[in-house]
């Protein structure tokens, strides 16, 4: 059955945070409190928006008037802080401006169990809303123990007697009356249909709306980094399971199978060394050599004690031969008569062991031995493909990698070898090379897509004829606030996808935006900011890691080390990823990063040369000291997310 779709939003009422956003811990651990208690069969909560205000009564009524008003119908308002016992706790006695706050039945076992605090739970229109104490901890163990009667009392809420009504006719109107969506009505298609439909949940800009009507504020909620990453991971599906031939072409898939050895190596007893296999009992003195063993096919007499046998190095040792001496451990002491070969030779090593110079049976793999298991990545190393040619594996189960297809989008947008001069206003096509480049690089089939112009229509039909051949879209330019941006509403209005976010706390990126849709099956697709910079930080950031997950990658990010910082690296008000170039130091021990020039995001030549970008903090995060300097001085240390190698200085 698909999910109820649930929209709450997060008021943080403290005076203290209100002054400085970054001492609230409350507010991200109800996001990801929602995050977690969200699942694809049942419910899905999404955190629509978060609002702090201090411990002021007007404070708290605008936030939940303008809450209660905004354009997304929420289903739910979740307070924290202000129900304690102080005086300056007031916000249980702050009603619902806007009609009678009724107390609900259902929550009223959770008031009875939340004893430390003066906790409300009421209605108000078609939303409800809760009184969660302040501290994180307590505001969490609330949240946790509501959670499960929440749905309920949401589509109760919402004027629906009966869940099942949510997934019969008459649904899309229900929606627009309510604000609680279910996808089982527009979706199972078969294929992402154009239609006019305006989903009710589409905060985007109505397609085809005139620009004087277009938002002058994005409504999608700034989300963190973090929530970024979380939402992707959660959307973010293995593809299948596949039969690969195991030669070259396999580096890079992750098994999807323990694989058994069957057959051991060696397959013989095999010698480790060229010299002349013995019965190391026997000792040091002179033997005749009986027999040769060269490495190749064949079969050899067995040895007998006081004789000897030439061998060579991966040779099967005659049977009953127990160690081998090595050539630069005897004498030639007689040849035969033609003097072709070696008659007798002295044996000067004295005390041999028994198995001596002897790689046994299976001593390297035994037959049945796991040799690799299911998770381990094929590296481009070459061990793993070796490992399973020895054994004889001409095939292994590996997890299938997506196709992705790649996009430019807007009028301004030329190929790149377009000939000729540019005309005022065309910029060349740097995005979809660079991106294709860093796809493909990692392993994974990509599919030109081109580029499209600001046109709904070609934008429309390019998105739904990619859908039938590629698992992951990815396109740049036109998320952003523009009147020719229109990835979003094409994505909500014409293609009936779910946009997860809309907008990122980071620099660059702020714009990108991650939606699925379902064609038939659930497809990603990452609409990236169209400036170059922008675009390949967040393809690193968001959409590589979540290829290599659906691939099988446990540890799909990219590694996250700690780098000192070889010249001052300036500070944002938001967190910044800035292009970098990390070294090992042979002289100090330790990574160091050193700056890519100018980091605007429109500056692609900020990734040259860059084997990593640097995690900078926002500027309200840092230590006063720092916030006065402006930057991270010199000589400190930084986290570095690493995207390529690292040499040595
Ligand atoms: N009023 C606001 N304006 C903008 C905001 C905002 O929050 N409010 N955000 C800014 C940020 S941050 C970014 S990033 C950009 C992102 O814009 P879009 O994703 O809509 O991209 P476009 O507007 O289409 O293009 C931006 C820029 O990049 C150039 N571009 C586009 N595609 C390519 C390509 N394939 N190769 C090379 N260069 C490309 C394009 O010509 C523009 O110069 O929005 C800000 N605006
Ligand atoms: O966030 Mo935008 O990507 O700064 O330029
Ligand atoms: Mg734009």
């Amino acid at each position: 059955m698909a999910p109820t779709k649930l929209n709450a939003a997060i008021i943080v009422v403290s005076t203290t945070a209100s002054k400085d956003p970054s001492s609230d811990a409350s507010g991200d651990l109800l996001t990801e409190s929602f995050i977690a208690n969200s699942s694809a069969e049942s419910t899905t909560w999404k955190v629509v928006a978060r609002r702090i205000v201090s411990d002021d009564r007007e404070e708290i009524q605008g936030a939940l008037k303008t809450l209660l008003e905004g354009p997304t119908k929420l289903n739910l308002i979740v307070t924290t802080g202000g129900t304690g016992f102080a005086i300056a706790d007031i916000t249980p006695e702050v009603r619902d401006p806007i009609s009678p706050f009724l107390q609900i039945p259902v929550l009223i076992n959770w008031i009875g169990i939340s004893m430390m605090s003066r906790p409300v739970a009421g209605v108000s229109g078609s939303t409800i809303i809760v009184t969660l104490p302040g501290s994180p901890k307590g505001a969490t163990e609330n949240l946790g123990a509501l959670i499960k009667l929440l749905p309920h009392a949401c589509i109760q809420a919402a004027g629906i007697q009966s869940s099942r009504k949510l997934h019969s006719g008459g649904v899309e109107s229900l929606e627009k009356q309510t604000g609680v969506y279910n996808h089982s009505h527009s979706h199972g298609h078969g294929h992402a249909t154009p239609r006019a439909h305006t989903s009710a949940e589409s905060r985007a800009n109505r397609l085809g709306d005139a620009v004087t009507r277009g938002h002058r504020e994005s409504p999608y909620p700034m989300v963190t980094v973090k929530e970024a990453t979380d939402i992707i991971a959660r959307e973010t599906q293995l593809k299948g399971i596949v039969e690969v031939q195991v030669n070259e072409d396999l580096v890079g898939y992750v098994l999807a199978e323990d694989v058994t050895a069957v057959e051991s190596v060696p397959a013989y007893r095999a010698s480790i060394v060229d010299g002349y296999a013995v019965v190391h009992s026997d000792g040091k003195g002179t033997y005749p050599v009986v027999s040769v063993s060269h490495a190749a096919p064949g079969s050899i007499p067995p040895l007998a004690s006081g004789q000897v046998a030439r061998v060579t190095t991966g040779a099967p040792l005659p049977p009953c031969a127990t160690a081998v001496a090595m050539v630069e451990d005897t004498v030639l002491k007689s040849m035969t008569e033609d003097e072709k070969e070696e008659a007798e030779v002295e044996i000067l090593a004295d005390r041999m062991e028994d198995g001596e110079n002897v790689r046994e049976v299976g001593s390297d793999v035994m037959k049945g031995d796991v040799v690799l298991k299911k998770g381990d990545i094929i590296s481009a190393i070459g061990g793993e493909v070796g490992l399973l040619a020895s054994v004889g594996r001409a095939s292994v189960k590996v997890y299938d990698k997506v196709t992705v297809g790649v996009l430019s989008t807007g009028d301004e947008v030329v190929h790149h070898c377009r000939e000729g001069e540019l005309q005022l206003g065309e910029i060349r096509d740097s995005n979809r090379p660079a991106l294709l480049s860093a796809i493909k690089a990692q392993g994974f089939s990509t599919v030109d897509l081109g580029i499209t112009g600001d046109k709904t229509g070609a934008l429309q039909s390019t998105l739904i004829e990619a859908l039938q051949s590629v698992d992951v879209i990815v396109t740049t330019g036109g998320v952003s606030m523009g009147e020719l941006d229109l990835l979003k509403p094409t994505i909500e209005q014409s293609l009936d996808g779910t946009i997860h976010f809309g907008r990122v706390a980071m620099k660059p990126g702020k714009p990108t935006t991650f939606a699925t849709v379902e064609s038939p099956k659930k497809k990603l697709i990452f609409a990236l900011p169209g400036n170059p910079a922008s675009a390949l930080v967040t393809l690193h950031l968001f959409v590589l890691p979540s290829l290599r997950k659906s691939q099988g990658y446990e540890h799909y990010d990219f590694p996250q080390v700690r780098v000192t910082v070889d010249e001052d690296m300036g500070l944002d008000p938001r967190p910044e990823f800035r292009r970098a170039f990390v070294r090992f130091d042979m002289v100090d021990g330790r990574l160091h990063a050193s700056g890519t020039g100018g980091q605007r995001s429109s500056r692609i030549g900020s990734a040259h040369g860059a084997n990593a970008v640097l995690v900078m903090p926002a500027l309200r995060e840092v230590s006063e000291k720092r916030r006065e300097l402006g930057c991270i001085p010199k000589g400190e240390t930084v986290d570095a997310i690493l995207w390529g190698q690292i040499g040595c200085a």
